[in-house]
């Protein structure tokens, strides 16, 4: 536990940050202190220069950009997934950078989901971020399936954690698809991705994953661990961009399935503008992707994954635990009159890249955090999320933030808002 609770203490360990650097390469808000990129990541110059030209080759060469442009568009998707490929533990043909999060997993689950027999139920969580349970029940009545019998979601013990032991119970012969979190959006805790897929398969079930918490945050060995697919957005620890492009995971077993909802740039790329009314599918995970990629929100990617790909998940964790394990020991001392709890994994195996701290006046407290300058987010009913991330923030950002959110609660500063949320919470 952390002895030392002076702000050059902070400023020691900036110094000796190895990655310390690539703070300059990001734009960083004025005379603030950002820890909301779990939400939506910092721009970075290489992510605006990338934009930047994509859009000087739309300026100077039209509908040619498309072959001949310096990052031809035609490729673009699957160039930034051989990107995200190294990222997630996956070869550069088992992703794809096409979509969002809640199309792909709409396309994913069109596709891998063939309720058959006894086997007709999907398998999810109570946790989980509201849009997967809505795709979810959405796919299940577009198959004319009663989504209270045919949606199971695994209770949590106690409203922050799930366990990998009832999940596991929970795969029953029922099952036809498991849909999980890779980190869960409020806790952040990490779910064992291996040890469920392979109880998934011994119980002959597909599993994939959410993985918009834990990508650009943590690694992954996908592939290696089995998993059937997953997806995931690009613009929170990735700094895509808002609404960036989404990413999908294919695991090569699956190559040759028919997409779910096809679209002719999931055709090989060769046969594309045969213009044939019967599809050739990519033998690959580009065969789920849709309609026109689009382009501009793509781009940013370009610079901002290479970052990510220079630096190396396993450095990326280094720090993020670093500054995690920062904050929970402030948290717990410095903040420990004030009535906050720690609603996040302190066993690192089991913690993301965020933290959450929960405060019946959580509400406000963001309220006159963000008065201070201070970016978090807020999530009902009483969490303030605080992602500190490793290639812009500093253990110094760290100290501060709690350093305010002492003064707030010592001057009850959070008296003068109202304790609900924003709307863009
Ligand atoms: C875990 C998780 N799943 C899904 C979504 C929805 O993503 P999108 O709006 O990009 O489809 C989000 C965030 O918005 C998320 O955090
Ligand atoms: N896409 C957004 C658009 C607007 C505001 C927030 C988001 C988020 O991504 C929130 C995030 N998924 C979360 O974990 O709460």
């Amino acid at each position: 536990m952390l002895q030392d609770f002076t702000r050059s203490y902070a400023e020691t360990l900036d110094k000796s940050d190895a990655l310390a650097r690539y703070r300059e390469e990001f734009y960083l808000p004025q005379d603030g202190i950002y820890m909301d990129g779990n939400s939506l990541g910092l721009l970075s110059k290489r992510a605006e220069q990338t934009l930047l030209e994509s859009l000087q080759d739309w300026k100077e060469l039209g509908i040619d950009g498309w072959m001949s442009g310096r990052h031809p568009w035609f490729n673009l998707s699957e160039e930034l997934a051989g990107l995200n490929a190294p990222l997630i533990g996956a070869r550069a043909e088992e992703v794809m950078v096409t979509g969002s999060t809640t199309v792909n997993l709409h396309q994913l689950v069109a596709s891998f989901y063939k309720p058959e027999g006894k086997k007709t139920k999907i398998l999810a969580d109570t946790l989980t971020f509201p849009s997967d349970i809505y795709a979810l029940k959405s796919q299940l009545e577009l198959r004319g399936l009663n989504p209270e019998d045919h949606l199971v979601q695994v209770e949590s013990p106690d409203g922050r954690y799930l366990r990998e032991d009832d999940i596991i119970a929970a795969m029953t012969d029922e099952i036809a698809l498991i849909v999980l979190p890779t980190v869960l959006y409020r806790s952040g805790q990490i779910l064992d991705m291996a040890r469920l897929a392979k109880a998934a398969h011994e119980r002959d079930i597909l599993i994939g994953f959410d993985a918009c918490h834990s990508v650009g945050a943590i690694p992954h060995a996908f592939h290696d661990w089995g998993v059937d697919f997953a997806y995931w957005c690009n613009y929170k620890h990735l700094n895509g961009g808002p609404g960036s492009v989404g990413g999908l995971f294919v695991h090569e077993r699956h190559f040759g399935t028919t997409p779910g909802l096809a679209g002719w740039f999931g055709s090989r790329k060769d046969k594309q503008f045969d213009m044939d009314h019967t599809m050739t599918p990519a033998d690959h995970a580009g065969a789920f992707q849709i309609g026109t990629p689009h382009v501009l929100s793509l781009a940013p990617q370009l610079g901002a994954l290479e970052m990510f790909n220079e630096v190396g998940m396993e450095a990326i964790r280094e720090k993020s635990l670093a500054l995690t394990t920062y904050l929970m020991d402030l948290v717990e001392t410095v903040l420990a009159p004030y009535g906050f709890v720690l609603g996040s994994p302190r066993d690192e195996a089991a913690r993301g890249a965020h933290l959450s701290l929960e405060h019946p006046e959580a509400a406000r407290i963001c309220k006159a955090l963000k008065q201070h300058r201070v970016i978090p987010d807020f999530r009902a009913p009483n969490i303030i999320r605080l992602a500190p991330v490793a290639l812009y923030n500093t253990f110094t950002d760290v100290y501060d933030v709690v350093q305010i959110l002492k003064t707030i609660m010592d001057d009850k500063e959070y008296e003068a808002f109202v304790n609900v949320r924003e709307v863009v919470a």
